[in-house]
């Protein structure tokens, strides 16, 4: 079957400005590109397509200087390209981090030339992907003077896929992009992906869940009879997975599995998947080197163990480093690296405090190539959340940060969410751990071990991400972890142009709606002073994690009689404590405690006045109103954009904001009741109890 998708933001619409068009076909209509490397022909092939589609024509490739040319543009490694590429430092473009890259506009024999070069070729597709950018956002490309580099080493992707099922948990765009059926046959889609990937600086791809082993609610035997994840490491099934790697490689994107601790039992047939056992150390030195034999290049593993029916060490009185470090030997000799999860919670009152308490102890005693992957927050990627204590915790090991790309939580493939400011609020938080000015990016930063995760989006569906605007979301992850110092509205910009074109009316409002979204997603899912968690779990006929359903989770929102909110200051489950000073004396009283976390760190009365009077409850019907309200005024500018975008995109988001709007007044009305039932306490402008 012909695949037929959306191009998301690699759209190259023809450039409509003439004069920067002329400026375009002088300094790229020649090409000048070694093919050495496979990434070089990625780089050929995006340029060929780029190019024709921005300039109306396709380039002309050389592989030598072109003689005859006005301009060119010139790609390669500096060795590669003499004697263009003395015509900047290459000892400068030696020295930059592995995926850095050095754009400059140079005079060559008096002929204007564009030189992207880089340390190593995976810089060169960064490198492809940036001009191609610049041009199509309509920037200026005759003065070029860039070098950047990633601030993260790892830039990954988790997919929450499930292989041979094709169901993607989590996931709100159709069935999984991967058809493990059919591979090791490939589909265009792959490429196609590995293309939006490589376009925003993605360098790693985990391509099967972290649930590697279907939680059997019928027994053991159940579990292990229907295909899934943990198989993805037998045999069979390896050539598989070299086959997708094939395709991520050429653009620089190392692919990695979800394994499930167990595996020496589920795939290898041992009796104990005891990690301090010598034959489970064996078994795991053993199928390590059989994976690399056939994915040469593999980047490692992701586990999650202990959690939410995972097995882990603890089965065998183990703990979490002695776990991980079991397969991260196995992994050292080929230069694989072990994401092992934080992600442990259900053995304390507050599900706040577990992770810290868990890992914090093991600081140091995890191995080299071990990261420890903590979600942003202490919950589960909510609206906001206060960030996860253990960034800035563990000085001695290698820290990942996992973000959610998929809106699970923020209205799943209807509500409009942009999650870039979220991350931008994550990133710039200053842990105090070496003292004020420590922001997690800085923690993150620079440490080749360390980097960022976040969780995939992408589906079957033609537009890839189940909603237009959640494409956003993708392309801003990349971006940001690349740059953490670009700003959401630098980056909404860029992929809004690249998106819809450079019409200023089109660029502002759609920029508006994005920038607005995450704010009013607050409101209406929580009332924003600190309350989370209030959605339904089940799977009868509401939607799982959609629907409003605040009686599920007393223990989340703590609401009574009296009052409402969770103590987690020292009189309550103390995870205000694990914070640095001065983070825990300003979470520790409600006074100084940001009221955007208000409840997350307190439980108050319902008529606990705020700094300007407004009661605690009042501040919640008044912010759930007000989200509603946000949500009516992002769909009225959407609607002004009717016919200025073509239709198919516009009627497709057009349709979701009026499902929007009906969904936020669901959660709106169901959890400002659920508060006046347990207040007793009327709205001031007589808007609750609803009529
Ligand atoms: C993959 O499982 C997910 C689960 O679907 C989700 O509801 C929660 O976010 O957390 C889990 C996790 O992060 O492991």
């Amino acid at each position: 079957p012909i695949d037929s998708y959306d191009s998301c933001w690699l759209r190259y619409e023809p450039v409509d400005d003439e004069e920067l068009l002329s400026s375009y076909r002088d300094r790229c209509e020649h090409v000048y590109a070694s093919d050495s490397a496979p990434e070089l022909g990625v780089v050929r092939e995006e340029l060929n397509r780029g190019l024709e589609g921005l300039l109306g024509r396709a380039p002309h490739l050389w592989n030598h200087p072109p003689r005859s040319a006005d301009g060119f543009l010139a790609i390669g490694l500096p060795d590669e390209m003499r004697p263009i590429s003395e015509t900047v430092d290459t000892d400068a473009v030696r020295s930059l981090d592995e995926d850095g890259y050095r754009i400059r506009s140079v005079t060559w024999e008096g002929v204007d030339c564009t030189v992207i070069t880089a340390p190593t070729d995976s810089g060169l597709v960064y490198g492809t992907f940036h001009l191609l950018r610049l041009m199509s956002t309509g920037q200026p490309i005759d003065d070029l003077d860039i070098v950047e580099e990633p601030a993260n080493a790892n830039r990954l992707i988790n997919h929450w896929d499930n292989p041979f099922r094709g169901k993607v948990e989590r996931g709100y765009a159709g069935p999984s992009i991967f058809d493990w059926e059919r591979l090791p046959d490939l589909r265009q889609r792959y490429f196609d992906y590995a293309r939006l990937l490589a376009s925003v600086g993605i360098n790693g791809v985990v391509v099967n869940n972290v649930n590697t082993k279907i939680p059997s609610r019928e027994g053991a035997n159940e579990a292990v009879s229907r295909r899934a994840g943990w198989q993805l490491l037998e045999s069979d099934n390896l050539e598989k997975v070299e086959a997708l790697a094939s395709v991520f490689r050429r653009y620089g994107i190392k692919t990695y599995l979800s394994v499930n601790f167990a595996s020496p039992m589920l795939v290898g047939d041992l009796e104990t998947a005891d990690p301090l056992d010598a034959d489970v150390e064996a078994w795991w030195e053993r199928k390590v080197d059989e994976v690399y034999e056939t994915v040469p290049d593999f980047g490692g593993f992701v586990v999650k163990a202990d959690s939410e029916g995972q097995t882990g060490p603890y089965d065998y009185d183990r703990d979490h480093a002695e776990g991980a470090n079991v397969i991260a030997r196995a992994l050292e000799p080929h230069g694989g690296r072990v994401w092992w999860r934080a992600f442990v919670y259900g053995s304390h009152e507050d599900r706040a405090v577990q992770a810290y308490n868990t890992f914090e102890p093991l600081d140091g005693e995890f191995h080299d190539n071990v990261t420890v992957q903590i979600k942003n927050g202490p919950i589960d990627f909510q609206p906001r959340e206060p960030i996860s204590t253990l960034f800035g915790a563990m000085p001695e090991t290698d820290l990942g940060c996992e973000l959610q790309i998929t809106q699970e939580y923020t209205g799943q493939n209807v509500h409009a969410c942009y999650h870039v400011p979220q991350w931008k609020e994550v990133l710039e938080f200053d842990t105090y751990a070496d003292g004020e000015g420590t922001p997690v990016k800085d923690l993150l930063a620079d440490r080749e071990g360390q980097g960022i995760a976040g969780v995939g989006v992408v589906g079957d569906d033609p537009n890839w991400t189940g909603h237009y605007l959640a494409q956003a979301n993708l392309y801003g992850y990349g971006r940001l972890i690349w740059d953490p110092d670009l700003t959401s509205e630098e980056i909404s910009e860029e992929w809004i142009r690249q998106t819809f074109g450079g019409d200023s009316t089109v660029v502002e409002t759609v920029n508006e709606i994005l920038m607005n979204s995450w704010d009013a997603s607050i409101d209406y899912h929580t009332g924003s002073i600190g309350l989370m968690h209030m959605m339904y779990n089940g799977s009868a006929a509401l939607e799982n994690h959609y629907d409003p359903s605040p009686e599920e989770w007393p223990e989340y929102h703590g609401a009574s009689e009296d009052g409402i909110g969770l103590d987690r200051t020292s009189s309550g489950s103390d995870y205000t404590g694990q914070y640095r000073e001065p983070l825990a004396s300003r979470y520790e009283d409600p006074e100084t405690c940001p009221e955007e976390l208000l409840l997350f760190f307190h439980h108050l009365p319902w008529e606990h006045e705020l700094a300007d009077g407004t009661t605690v409850v009042q501040r919640l019907y008044d912010n759930f109103f007000a989200g509603v309200e946000a949500v009516k005024e992002l769909r009225a500018q959407w609607h002004t954009l009717e016919g200025e975008i073509d239709d198919r995109r516009y009627r497709h988001v057009a349709d979701r904001f009026d499902e929007h709007v009906l969904q936020a007044e669901r959660w709106r009305d169901t959890i400002v009741s659920f508060f006046y039932d347990y207040s007793g306490v009327p709205d001031e402008d007589g808007r609750v109890p609803l009529e």
